[in-house]
């Protein structure tokens, strides 16, 4: 499987368009990924330590955008329980497609489905553990709670949802710290001043960051009980919310 290094942004575009989950992505997406979010590595090991511990026997676990399925395979190898299925699902069939090359690279009792869907219309079923790694952030803003409900719904009692995300700061002031670190954090992985100048230009209209009581807000809202924020490095978070 190579894994080609991500130069998307490298030279100088005239009009840097929209950022798209599509195949050129997709073909750089674990290079992108590892050197663009910090600590994703960490949490990808720590969502199959926690998908072990929720995954309920007879159950599905979600992997929710689930891009190249690095946190179903984390869960895949970790779920003992019998009987768990693992639905894995991304409205971006060049991902999908190429997330089926790295899950048939190795062969569990867990079963994995991979389902091209938009999750915002995805009605959950006997869930009893359910991942959202850095997914909600690209959903429409106005279509978040009612996602966030539905997944409540489709939930066992006792299940948990993981929600990943990069974060927007109320402060100005620390809202511009944490970005010029997460900024710092880049170029120390190799990205150039172009780069992460012509990514950010690309994101900001698809990704939109919300404040961490937003987010925990939501939760409460849609009926979830306890909600901890396990994970921050500079303005990138994870919350594990239980039902
Ligand atoms: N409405 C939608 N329905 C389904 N999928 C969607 C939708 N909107 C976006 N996506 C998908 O959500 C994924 C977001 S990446 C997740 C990383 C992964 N979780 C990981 O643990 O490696 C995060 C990032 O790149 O920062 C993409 O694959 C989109 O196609
Ligand atoms: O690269 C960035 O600046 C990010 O905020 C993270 C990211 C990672 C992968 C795709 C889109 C955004």
């Amino acid at each position: 499987m190579n894994h080609d290094k991500d130069n998307i942004y490298a030279s100088a575009q005239d009009q840097v368009a929209d950022f798209e989950f599509d195949q050129k992505v997709a073909n750089v997406f674990p290079d992108m990924i590892k050197r663009s979010v910090p600590g994703y590595s960490h949490i990808i090991a720590n969502i199959g330590v926690l998908a072990e511990q929720y995954a309920q026997p007879n159950s599905q676990v979600y992997d929710l955008g689930c891009s190249l399925g690095a946190a179903t395979i984390a869960m895949r190898q970790r779920i003992h329980a019998p009987g768990v299925k693992i639905i894995a699902v991304d409205n971006s069939q060049a991902m999908l497609d190429r997330s089926r090359q790295f899950l048939d690279l190795e062969d569990s009792p867990t079963v994995v489905e991979t389902l091209c869907a938009d999750i915002t219309q995805l009605r959950l079923e006997q869930c009893s553990f359910a991942v959202l790694n850095f997914t909600l952030q690209f959903i429409e803003p106005n279509l978040r709670s009612a996602t966030i409900a539905q997944i409540f719904d489709g939930m066992l009692p006792g299940g948990a949802l993981i929600l990943s995300e990069k974060l927007r700061f109320d402060n100005n002031e620390q809202d511009r710290l944490l970005t010029e670190h997460h900024h710092d954090f880049k170029r120390a992985n190799g990205y150039s001043d172009l780069e992460i100048s012509q990514k950010r230009q690309a994101i900001e209209r698809v990704l939109l960051p919300e404040t961490s009581q937003e987010h925990i807000s939501r939760l409460h809202q849609a009926g979830f009980r306890t909600i901890s924020q396990w994970f921050q490095s500079f303005n990138f978070a994870s919350f594990i919310a239980i039902k």
